[in-house]
Order: C-alpha cells, then structure tokens, then sequence
C-alpha cells in the first residue's frame, strides 16, 4: 500500500477554523521520536490510560508510525508540544455482504484534552477526517467507539453489533457434530507468523470485518502490550483438518486461580474459523475444558452458532449486547454497490445528509443475482418502485445488513413513502451472515 494517505495535505477548512481559536492543527511526523511521544502520551491521557512506559512506547512508536497521525496544538498552553487533541486512521478494506470489500478510511485515537474540551475541536478534527478520506477515495469511513453519543452527530450509525457471551460449562454437555481433525498447543510465536493468512482467508465470510494486520495483530496475541501482565497467561490452540490443513486457532486464558479450582474462568481471547468443523471443534475444545466453572466469550457475534451445539439454552447467554463498529458512508453510489443484496427489487432512497457527503434522491435497482446500480434519481418515483426517506444514520444502521428496515420504519427512523417499501428495503438488504467486527481498533 502506499503511504500517500499519510501525506495528503492537512483539511484547510478545519486548519482555518482552529486557527480562529489560535490553535494549530498539523500533521505529526512519525519518524520525529519526541514530537510521536508526545502525541502518543496525549493520547494515553486523553483515554484516562497509565502514562506509557518505555517499553510499551516504543512498541507504539513502531507499531502505529504507519497511520496517518493529527494533532491540534495550543502554543499558549504550559507544554505547547503536547497536542491538545489526537485523531489516527488510515485506509482499510472493509468486508460487506456478498463476500466482497469496500475501500474504508479506519480512525481512531480520537481524543481532545480536557482543558480544552466542548469547543469544537473534536468536531473540527472528525470533519477534516471525513473530508480527508473522501478525498482520497474512501467510500466509508469506519470506527469503534467509547461511547455511542458521540458520532451520529457526523452521520456515523452502528453497523455491526457485538456479543460478550457466557457459558456454564457443568450444565451442559455438547451436541454438536464430531469433528475429524486434532487440536494442537502452539506457541503464541508461532500463530503470530502463521495466523495471520487464516484470518485474511475468513474475513470475506462475515460483514463488518476489516483488513488488519502489524500493531492490530500482535496485540490480539497480547504481544506489545505490559509483557508482565495478561499476557503471560495467554494459551493458543490450532485445529487442523483430517487432512492435517490448519482451519482455525483460538487464543485463550484461565484466571481465577485460587488453588481450590472451583471458580476458574476461562475467557476466548479470539477465535477464528474457516470452516464449520474448525468452529465446533475450537468450542468444544474450549468448552469441555476441566477445572473451569465459566467460560467467557467477550466481542463475539450476536448470532453465534455455538448456541446451538449444546444441550442447555439457558446455559449459554448474552451478558452483553451493542453496538460495536460505526460506519459512514461518503461515496454512497460506490458503497451501495460494492455489497451485494439479498433479493431483487428497486426502492428510491432519499437521503438527507447535513454534512452534504451522500445528500439527495438515488435509485438502487437490484438485479436477479443481487448485483445493485445505483443512480441518482431526480424524477418521479416509477410505478412498482419502492420509495423511502432517511437519513445517512439510517443508511449505515442498514449498509451490512444489521437492522431490519421495518425495525426502523417503525422507530420513526425511515418514512415510507409508499406503503410496502419498508419490507422491500429488508428483502433487499437483509444478510444471511450476522454482521460483526472481531476486534478493537
Ligand atoms: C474512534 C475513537 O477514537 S472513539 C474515542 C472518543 N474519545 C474519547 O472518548 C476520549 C475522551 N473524550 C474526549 O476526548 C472528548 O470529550 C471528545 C473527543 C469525545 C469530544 O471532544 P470535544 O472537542 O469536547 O467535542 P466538540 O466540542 O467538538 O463537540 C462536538 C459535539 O459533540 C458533543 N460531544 C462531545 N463529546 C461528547 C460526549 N462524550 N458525549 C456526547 N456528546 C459529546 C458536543 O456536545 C458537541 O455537540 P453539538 O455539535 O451537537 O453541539
């Protein structure tokens, strides 16, 4: 990939309008050590995280150089070289339904300090974001949140939801399938060079996932972060096939104990999948483990088929439940054609975006083997077409297929303006595979 996204020019209109509050807004050259510190230190604080030590700041300092990296300053403040505010991203390749990708501009880190919070800094900084990405041709810009108060206000919706689940491993016993192949240990090294190319070979199966790697990998396996802590008690485990082909992995840990082994838990780090024999295998590896009283599966799907694999509903439950990638469309032709539809149809979509990115009446005609053309739509709606407004909020609730379009019409969130079109918007958008990221960026 090439790295021009970190040197597109920074956005001028927000530049002007932080410079009306005499503040600067700049590009952080990731190679200049203490200026990068600095930065990352903001950062840490403006999260409430421990100052970083030296050991974790260099892992930062290599691990997210490539991203491009903002910061707004205030030169009156007591130590003008530590921003204000820190906004990352960097584009990706964001998985939507019909085992296809879309061009997406992930940010994160956003923060803003708080001696100079509610302003408009924030809102300066996600604007210029927004601006940028669409500029360098991101159909999407994607996050994940700290609180879900924040972005909608920018047009973001919550795209794909998340599950933490909990399992009582003493009242159930598995009835899923049998599996042929074997479990192995590996050493968290180990999956390190090799998981990475199963992860890659999965994430066109479900919506919601987006293309990572570096930093984002090495800190699900626990590498970079304190070396002292979690990470030690980190376990790893493959599952080859009956013909010795690695389908899947799963990263896991028991704490809890006490010496009596009677309240161990063991919690699901991450588990990945090829195949439905790998899936059932993991779990049930994983579930049937001895001297654990809990297993705990947090960041999952909300539709997990492990549910269905052992023999007491009530022993397997949602703990949690919400929302966990937000996305925002820019380019809303490109977006609504790069996923596929689950039916065939045509619904005008009028679309109101105060932020001007996907404003106006579209035309989405959905063809026999689901492939949509979307085309700007000015003149009156075609007899038998479906119609509907909403906003760009209710366009993302819906772009992968989370949320059910008559959910939405009934919440007042989308209007019909023919009666029917709520159901054609669900045959059309709806997905077979549950949307879902499987991880924090
Ligand atoms: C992708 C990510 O990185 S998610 C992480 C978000 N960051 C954090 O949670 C770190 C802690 N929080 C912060 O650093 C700051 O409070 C921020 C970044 C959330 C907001 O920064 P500010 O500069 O204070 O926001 P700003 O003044 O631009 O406010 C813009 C709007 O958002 C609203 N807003 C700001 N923060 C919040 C919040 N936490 N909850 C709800 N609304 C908020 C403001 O009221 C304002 O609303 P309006 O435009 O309707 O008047």
């Amino acid at each position: 990939m090439t790295a021009e996204y970190r040197d597109m020019p920074i956005d001028a209109e927000s530049e002007q309008r932080l410079a009306a509050q005499n503040l600067s807004f700049g590009l952080v050259d990731t190679t200049d050590t203490e200026t990068f510190s600095a930065w990352l230190r903001a950062e840490s604080r403006g999260f409430h995280e421990a100052n970083p030590t030296a050991e974790l700041l260099d892992v930062s300092l290599k691990g997210v150089a490539d991203r491009r990296t903002t910061g707004v300053w205030d030169p009156s403040a007591a130590e003008p070289l530590s921003p204000v505010s820190t906004v990352s991203s960097w584009p990706t390749a964001l998985t939507v339904p019909g085992t296809r990708t879309v061009p997406a501009w992930a940010i994160s880190a956003v923060t803003v300090s708080p001696t100079h919070r509610r302003r408009g800094i924030a809102r300066a900084m996600l604007e210029s974001e927004l601006r940028t990405a669409a500029r360098f041709g991101s159909a999407v810009a994607v996050l994940t949140v700290s609180e879900a108060t924040i972005y909608s206000r920018y047009g973001f919706a919550p795209a794909a939801m998340m599950a933490n689940w909990q399992i009582n491993p003493r009242r159930l016993h598995w009835t899923g399938p049998d599996s042929t192949g074997r479990v192995h240990f590996v050493s968290l090294e180990q999956l390190r060079d090799e998981g990475l190319a199963l992860v890659e070979r999965v994430r066109l199966d479900t919506p919601g996932q987006i293309e990572f790697s570096g930093h984002l990998w090495e800190r699900l396996l626990g590498f970079g972060s304190d070396s002292s802590g979690q990470a030690k008690n980190l376990r790893a485990v493959r599952y080859d096939d009956a013909e010795g082909v690695s389908q899947g992995f799963a990263v896991y840990r028991v704490t809890g104990t006490d010496g009596s082994f009677d309240t161990n838990v063991l919690e699901v780090d991450y588990l990945v999948a090829a195949t439905d024999d790998a899936y059932a295998a993991l779990w049930r590896f994983l579930i049937e483990m001895d001297l654990v009283s809990e297993v705990r599966a947090p960041l999952r799907s909300v539709r997990e088929a492990f549910a269905w694999q052992v023999s007491d509903f009530r022993a397997v439950r949602k703990t949690l439940e919400r929302d966990h990638l937000w996305t925002r469309i820019l380019d809303l032709p490109v977006a609504l054609e790069s996923r596929a539809y689950s039916g065939q149809g045509r619904i005008v979509l009028d679309v109101s975006d105060p932020l001007g990115f996907a404003q106006g009446r579209f035309l989405l005609d959905v063809d026999a083997v689901g492939a949509g053309k979307v085309t700007p739509w000015d003149a009156v709606t075609p007899d038998g077409v479906a119609d509907v407004s909403l906003s760009i909020n209710e366009v993302n609730a819906l772009y992968l297929g989370g949320v059910s379009g008559v959910t939405l019409a009934r919440a007042g969130r989308v209007t019909e303006n023919r009666d029917g079109s709520a159901v054609v918007l669900d045959s059309l958008f709806q997905s077979a595979v549950s949307p879902w990221l499987s991880i924090w960026f």
